[in-house]
């Protein structure tokens, strides 16, 4: 039996084994009903999408933000579905000119809906492009070069953009304020876990005690991918071992293989915080420059690991850099020095971490001090 996850892959990245995908897409919920908790976006979802259906219209166009992992993909096939309406794909660096998005603009269907993944990394002219046509339903077609060059004006048939980003902050006002409603995910709690594992374990056919559920739940990072990949790393355990019901214990013996600590910290958080403590003191440290000590792109820390090790406790994010926080220190089995606590800022938690998140104030802000 072999993990088949790269070694140096954080374990929340989208799956990269062909089977592990297959499996990914066959538990992905279908409808509103079936999607677990984030209980506030689906209300205000159903409700975009209902008046859209009674208007016979298409819907406003949506944008999803939030870590990866916790559905952002999955709402954008609902919304599709809810809507009977066909679904195209694509993503920010799939759209480099803003050609390529002419190319897509120009084929949609009536009511279909376009689905931009990582849409704050699509280049300008593209972006602008989609302005007017994300308003309009129209976009300028630029035919030629230099002073001879002409627009040629192309009209779009009615369709929803539905786009998704782990960097609200990133993108730019205009675009932000293009979209009718804009839902931001949050991890979700150890009960809702359970109830996205449950699902899953009858539609995989496992039988699993309650206990084991809370153990794996427990360890899911807040995080419905990660619930779903663990809990298939327990089946490959079961199967080897030869147990028919999977119980808490060896839902815990097959998870400590897999480097998922009792908090959920995954490799990616726990190096992120062993570099914080053992390279700098426990901070503050620049984004980069922790960055670079743990051999990720800044991207990636700020993404992937911080917004949980925020809400957890363990990492704060202050104007002078990141920092470990005591929890932290005790998660790793150590002591935080006294003068590093004396040090610490008064007022690290005075800001929501929903706050830091997603936000405009949060994330780059943030970034800024060592760049
Ligand atoms: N609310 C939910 N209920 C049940 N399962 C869920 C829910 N949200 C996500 N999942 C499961 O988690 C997996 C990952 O979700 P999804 O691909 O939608 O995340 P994402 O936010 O698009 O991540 P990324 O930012 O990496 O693209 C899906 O395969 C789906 O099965
Ligand atoms: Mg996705």
């Amino acid at each position: 039996m072999t993990d088949p996850q790269p070694q140096d892959a954080p374990l929340v990245a989208p799956a990269a084994d062909p089977e592990d995908r297959a499996i990914e897409a066959a538990l992905r919920p279908k409808n509103l009903d079936d999607f677990v908790g984030q209980k506030r976006v689906r209300r205000q979802l159903s409700l975009v999408l209902e008046a859209s259906r009674l208007r016979g219209r298409s819907a406003d166009h949506v944008l999803l933000s939030g870590p990866p992992g916790l559905g952002k993909t999955t709402l954008a096939m609902i919304i599709a579905a809810e809507m009977n309406a066909p679904l195209r794909i694509s993503s920010g660096p799939a759209i480099q000119h803003a050609g390529d998005l002419a190319a897509i603009l120009s084929s949609l269907t009536d009511g279909e809906v376009l689905f931009l993944d990582e849409i704050h990394r699509m280049s300008r002219p593209a972006e602008e492009m989609l302005y007017m046509a994300m308003e309009d339903f129209r976009v300028d077609i630029i035919v030629g070069k230099g002073p001879g060059a002409t627009a040629i004006p192309l009209e779009l048939p009615p369709f929803t953009l539905v786009g998704a980003t782990t960097r609200a902050g990133l993108l730019p006002g205009p675009l932000r304020d293009r979209f009718g409603f804009t839902g931001h995910l949050e991890f979700y709690s150890t009960e809702e876990l359970e109830l996205v594992l449950r699902r899953s374990a009858m539609l995989m056919d496992m039988k699993v005690n309650s206990a084991a559920f809370a153990e794996i739940a427990g360890r899911s990072r807040g995080t419905p991918r990660i619930a779903n990949r663990l809990l298939r790393r327990v089946r490959d355990w079961a199967l080897v071992h030869g147990i028919d019901l999977i119980d808490a214990r060896s839902a815990s013996a097959a998870l400590d293989m897999y480097e998922v600590d009792a908090r959920g910290l995954d490799r990616l958080d726990r190096s992120v915080l062993t570099a914080l403590i053992t390279k700098f003191n426990g901070g503050p440290v620049g984004l980069s420059t922790l960055a670079i000590a743990v051999g990720e792109e800044p991207e990636t820390v700020e993404t992937v690991a911080e917004p949980y090790l925020v809400r957890e406790g363990m990492l704060g994010r202050t104007p002078r850099g990141r920092i470990a926080t005591a929890a932290a220190w005790r998660h790793l089995g150590l002591e935080m020095p006294e003068t590093v606590a004396a040090a610490m800022p008064e007022d690290l938690f005075s800001v929501a971490p929903e706050d830091l998140l997603g936000s405009e104030s949060g994330l780059d802000s943030w970034a800024r001090p060592d760049s």
